[in-house]
């Protein structure tokens, strides 16, 4: 089976790695567009920017899976929460959909985010460090590091995995 990644990320990659470590398969990437905004701004977007990138891998491949894996945000009540969905591509298959953990942003990278800028930058720059994005993620600075980017995405990627084999037993 050859799987392909709509995504050069390394969090993203290892987590699709680690789901499928008890398969036989090829794991390829492939930077795909999401078709969204860099920055997505509601869970429907996010998924939409999942959604995009795992039909995209799938096109880009001839794979039989495509898995698109996509990080947002999502305004609520109790402030800006982080969101992150995955979506599992077949040939001829409508796609199979799992959300992530959340939780919510500090007020000071909130702002920032509703001012316009992205929160890859925002986080390096918040906490101080280098590329947040590719390692532990927002995620993992804002649980002190109980849970990382990869941890999050490998969650998701056992809710898309475990859905696709139910639909294989028919
Ligand atoms: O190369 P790609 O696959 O695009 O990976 P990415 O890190 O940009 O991830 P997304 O596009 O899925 O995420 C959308 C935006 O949110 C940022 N982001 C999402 N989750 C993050 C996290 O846990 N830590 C830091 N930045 C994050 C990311 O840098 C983008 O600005
Ligand atoms: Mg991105």
């Amino acid at each position: 089976m050859k799987v392909i990644i709509g995504s050069k990320n390394p969090a993203k990659i290892l987590a699709v790695e680690t789901a499928f470590s008890h398969y036989e398969a090829a794991i390829m990437s492939e930077d795909v567009p999401s078709g969204v905004n860099d920055q997505p701004f509601s869970d429907e977007e996010t998924i939409k920017g999942a959604i995009n990138r795992a039909y995209g891998a799938l096109q880009a491949s001839g794979g039989q899976i495509g898995i698109g894996l996509e990080g947002g945000v999502q305004k609520t009540e109790h402030g800006l929460f982080l969101c992150n969905w995955g979506a599992l591509a077949e040939k001829g298959q409508p796609p199979i959909i799992a959300g992530g953990a959340r939780i919510p942003l500090p007020d000071g990278v909130a702002v920032r985010l509703l001012a316009g800028e992205e929160l890859g930058p925002v986080m390096d720059d918040y906490a101080k460090k280098e590329n947040i994005r590719k390692n532990e993620g927002a995620v993992g600075i804002f649980t002190n590091g109980q849970i990382n980017r990869a941890d999050m995405f490998s969650h998701v990627m056992k809710l898309l995995l475990g859905q696709y084999e139910y639909r294989k037993r028919g």
